[in-house]
């Protein structure tokens, strides 16, 4: 599926609270810093154009929310769509999420990852490209807290079942959980974009979720 324009972002709009670069984070690692409390933190790699770091921020407003992406335009867009709706508890980060995965974020600081519709670079040869590889995650098993989630969603399927096969390998993650599909009650009421476009088509949405223990 392609991607359409981005709609225009107000330039005027300060977007110093809302949108950073993975090199301008605080070091060490802050989150106070940052949403000025102490709240469980959740991470989303690759947000896309951030609808479900809206939709979770409003929905769990005692939660912080931390959203890379590796694409300048949707990063800035996403800390746009944050700072216009004066979101305070979550922020967008441009850059690559696995880099400061692996660099950045401390040992079980962490309450949820959250990846959904990674690109899913269709070609076997480019498949090591995959962002549910094996090093992110280790990431992620090393940087939930005990009790903390990981939310894979993807409509391909055989991304799906190599990943689960993976998490399986080199995890010890407990999962996969039953996610059952919540039918929308409004037109943006999906995870993310893509849930909403590919459930617009009428195509199969692959949910999964572990806990670390
Ligand atoms: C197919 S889109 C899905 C976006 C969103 N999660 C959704 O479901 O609507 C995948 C996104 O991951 C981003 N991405 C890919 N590799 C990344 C990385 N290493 N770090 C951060 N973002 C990444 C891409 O730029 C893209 O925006």
């Amino acid at each position: 599926m392609g991607r359409r324009a981005l709609p225009k972002i107000d330039q005027t709009l300060d977007l110093s609270r809302h949108f950073y670069k993975v090199e301008t984070l605080p070091a060490p690692w802050d989150p106070v810093a940052i949403f000025g409390r102490e709240a469980p933190l959740e991470i989303e790699l690759g947000s896309g154009k951030g609808l479900f770091l809206q939709n979770a921020a409003m929905g769990t407003p005692e939660r912080n929310f931390l959203g890379v992406e590796v694409a300048y335009k949707y990063a800035k867009f996403i800390g746009h769509r944050l700072a216009k709706r004066g979101i305070t508890n979550a922020i967008a980060v441009h850059g690559d999420g696995l880099k400061m995965f692996r660099e950045q974020v401390p040992d079980a600081s962490l309450a949820a990852v959250h990846v959904y519709f990674p690109d899913p670079w269709w070609k076997a040869r480019h498949h090591k490209r995959r962002v549910m590889n094996e090093s992110f995650l280790e990431d992620v098993v090393r940087t939930l807290q005990p009790g903390g989630k990981l939310h894979f969603w993807t409509d391909v399927k055989d991304y799906f079942d190599s990943a689960l096969e993976l998490i399986a390998q080199v995890t010890p993650l407990v999962g996969p959980l039953a996610v059952p599909e919540r039918e929308a009650e409004h037109d943006l009421d999906f995870r993310t974009h893509f849930e909403r476009r590919t459930r617009l088509h009428g195509e199969p949405v692959y949910r999964s979720e572990f806990v670390k223990q």
